[in-house]
């Protein structure tokens, strides 16, 4: 008998959102505000922003427990928006579990499959493959309150997958959970869904969360996408200031463009000139975005750039803040020898370092 559950060998979970609008009843904006989107077969998405920028309402309208104002909804060539929400091929795991509180683990897990109308024999056995893939084998008889937060959610995990749906909706499924036992959940998600290929959309406020789990990553702002790319790129190259600013920490320096080389800039920062990465459309003048480990410091007077303010030693890396003539720079220095920790007041000569500082058209920083 088969003991783990098996990967789809059929490509499906093609999801195209196409100008979808969602405003709520009285609303003065709309609440998701013209959203394109094409996710591929297996791919892992997440939706990551701000409170209140419409990820939970763009999930919902997928799942059917909202109605779009406008645009359309296409899992693989099917109209979702005029189906049912109980006969989309689509499953949900929520922030809450929402486990059936007077049913067994066993009866949770094979709820949806009843309601397909399997024959008990089948249920029995697909149950069983689903519990065992997520570690619960033993716990079938248990009610959800006899269970750790960690484990209802492996059950809330298990009664999705046993669907097999075409498309799996996670909304904040960990924030409920302790730190460890997030980072373990988080594995865990990723591992099955990459096992079983199935097509899955995550809604986190949770950056760090966001950047473990995908594939690809939809960065929203006030209803609408900022940036849609891989979790390197939306570091390295954000969009935005503000996907500088929201994914990761940044610091920002204005600079003229000096010169171009080949798709580099010429910049100015800290008085010497440096050749960085550009976004397309920078024009004479740039808002140059600084990673806090793309800055190097050394203490100098002669030279000096700024005055450290806040030291903070972590073990792995040295966390500085230098305040200088043009803003407050973070620094973040990995590996530090415990001799040459700077001191708050030393003064130091900043330089950008690892090809990490990235320059976007001039806008106003953390703009939008
Ligand atoms: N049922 C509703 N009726 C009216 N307005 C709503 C409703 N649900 C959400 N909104 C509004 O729509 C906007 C988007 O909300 P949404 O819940 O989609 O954001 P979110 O990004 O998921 O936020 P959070 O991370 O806080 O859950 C917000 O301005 C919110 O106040």
């Amino acid at each position: 008998m088969t003991t783990t559950l098996k990967p789809d060998t059929a490509v499906r979970g093609a999801l195209e959102l196409k100008s979808l609008v969602k405003r709520y009843d009285g609303a003065d904006e709309n609440a998701v505000d013209g959203i394109d989107l094409d996710i591929l077969p297996g791919e892992f998405i997440t939706l990551l922003g701000p409170s209140g920028c419409g990820k939970t309402t763009t999930l919902r309208m997928i799942a059917g427990f909202e109605e779009p104002t406008a645009g359309s909804i296409d899992l693989d060539g099917a109209d979702l928006v005029r189906m049912r929400p109980n006969k989309r091929p689509i499953a949900m795991v929520f922030q809450n579990y929402a486990l059936f509180p007077h049913m067994t683990v066993a009866q949770n897990v094979g709820y949806g499959l009843r309601m397909q109308k399997w024959k008990p024999s089948a249920i029995n056995e697909a149950v069983e493959v689903a519990l065992a893939s997520m570690n619960l084998t033993g716990m079938q008889d248990r009610s959800p309150h006899q269970l750790s937060g960690g484990q209802q959610q492996r059950v809330a995990l298990a009664r999705a997958m046993v669907l097999r749906p075409s498309l799996m909706l996670f909304d904040e499924p960990l924030s409920n959970l302790d730190a460890k036992l997030r980072d373990h959940m988080r594995t865990e998600i990723r591992q099955l869904q990459q096992r079983l290929g199935i097509t899955s959309i995550y809604v986190t406020h949770d950056q760090a969360e966001a950047m473990s789990l995908s594939d690809r990553i939809v960065v929203m702002s006030k209803g609408r996408i900022e940036q849609l790319d891989t979790p390197a790129e939306v570091y390295n190259s954000p969009a935005t200031s503000f996907v500088a600013d929201f994914i990761g920490r940044a610091s920002f320096l204005r600079t003229p463009v000096l010169g171009e080389e080949g798709d580099l800039r010429r910049v100015k920062a800290f008085g010497r000139e440096y050749l960085v990465r550009s976004h397309p459309d920078v024009g004479r003048d740039g808002l140059l975005v600084l990673r806090p480990e793309g800055v190097a410091v050394e203490a100098s007077e002669s030279e000096a750039d700024g005055t450290v303010v806040s030291a903070m030693y972590f073990g792995p890396n040295v966390e500085y803040e230098v305040d200088t003539a043009e803003g407050k720079i973070l620094v973040s220095v990995a590996n530090p020898d415990p001799r040459d920790l700077l001191e708050v007041a030393t003064r130091v000569k900043l330089s950008l370092t690892n090809n990490k500082a990235y320059l976007l058209p001039d806008q106003p920083a953390s703009a939008s």
